[in-house]
C-alpha cells in the first residue's frame, strides 16, 4: 500500500509489488538458461532501472557483473525530447562481451534503439534487452527487446524507478499519474 498522500495522485495501480517480483523471477530462469556458461554484464540505465536491477541481479542464481550508465531524454516532462545525453558512462571496456541492458519502461523507444546502437559499435559480443515495461502504442522506432516484463498501455506510469519531476520512483508498485498531477 502506498503512502495516501502519493495514493491520491494516481488513477490506477497497474502492477503490484508481487506482480512485478513474480515477472521478475520468471524472466530470471530465461536469462539463466540463455546465458549459461557465458559471462554476464548487465548494464543499468540510470537512474530509471534502480529497482529492476536490484531485483532482478538478486534474484539470478548465477555470476554477474553490474555496471550503469546515466542517459536523459526526458527532462522533467511527459514527452520524450527524442535527443539522448550520456550523463554517466560506462566503466567497462566492452569489447567481446556479452551484454545486457536493463531498463524500466520502453515508451517511444528512442532512448534503448540509441543505446543499444552506441554499445554495440563498442565491440560487445552480444547486446540484448530486458525491459520491465512496454507500451507498444507509443513506438515510434521498433526495437528488439529479448526480455520483456508486461506490456502496459499508453499512460504516463510512475513507480519502481519511473518518475515524473523526480517524484514517484521510490513507489513499490506501478501506477497511472492522475492527469492532475501534470497538467
Ligand atoms: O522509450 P523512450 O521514450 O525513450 O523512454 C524510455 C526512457 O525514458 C526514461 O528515462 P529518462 O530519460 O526519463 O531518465 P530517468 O531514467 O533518469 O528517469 C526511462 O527510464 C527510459 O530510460
Ligand atoms: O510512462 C513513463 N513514466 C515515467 N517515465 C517515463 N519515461 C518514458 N515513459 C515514461
Ligand atoms: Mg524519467
Amino acid at each position: 500500500m502506498e503512502p495516501a498522500e502519493i495514493q491520491g495522485d494516481l488513477t490506477e495501480v497497474l502492477l503490484s509489488e508481487a506482480d512485478i517480483h513474480q515477472r521478475i523471477a520468471e524472466l530470471c530462469r530465461e536469462i539463466e538458461r540463455d546465458y549459461e556458461g557465458r559471462e554476464l554484464l548487465v548494464v543499468g540505465v540510470l537512474k530509471g532501472a534502480v529497482m529492476v536491477m536490484a531485483d532482478l541481479s538478486r534474484e539470478l542464481r548465477r555470476h554477474v557483473q553490474m555496471d550503469w550508465m546515466a542517459v536523459s531524454s526526458y527532462g522533467a516532462g511527459t514527452q520524450s525530447s527524442g535527443v539522448v545525453r550520456i550523463l554517466k558512462d560506462l566503466d567497462t571496456d566492452l569489447t567481446d562481451r556479452d551484454v545486457l541492458i536493463v531498463e524500466d519502461i520502453i515508451d517511444s523507444g528512442l532512448t534503448l534503439s540509441w543505446l543499444r546502437e552506441n554499445l554495440e559499435s563498442r565491440g560487445a559480443a552480444s547486446v540484448e534487452i530486458c525491459a520491465l515495461l512496454r507500451k507498444p502504442e507509443a513506438a515510434k522506432v521498433d526495437v528488439d527487446v529479448k526480455y520483456v516484463g508486461f506490456e502496459i498501455p499508453n499512460h504516463f506510469v510512475v513507480g519502481y524507478g519511473l518518475d515524473y519531476a523526480e517524484r514517484y520512483r521510490n513507489l513499490r508498485a506501478v501506477g497511472i499519474l492522475a492527469p492532475h498531477v501534470y497538467s
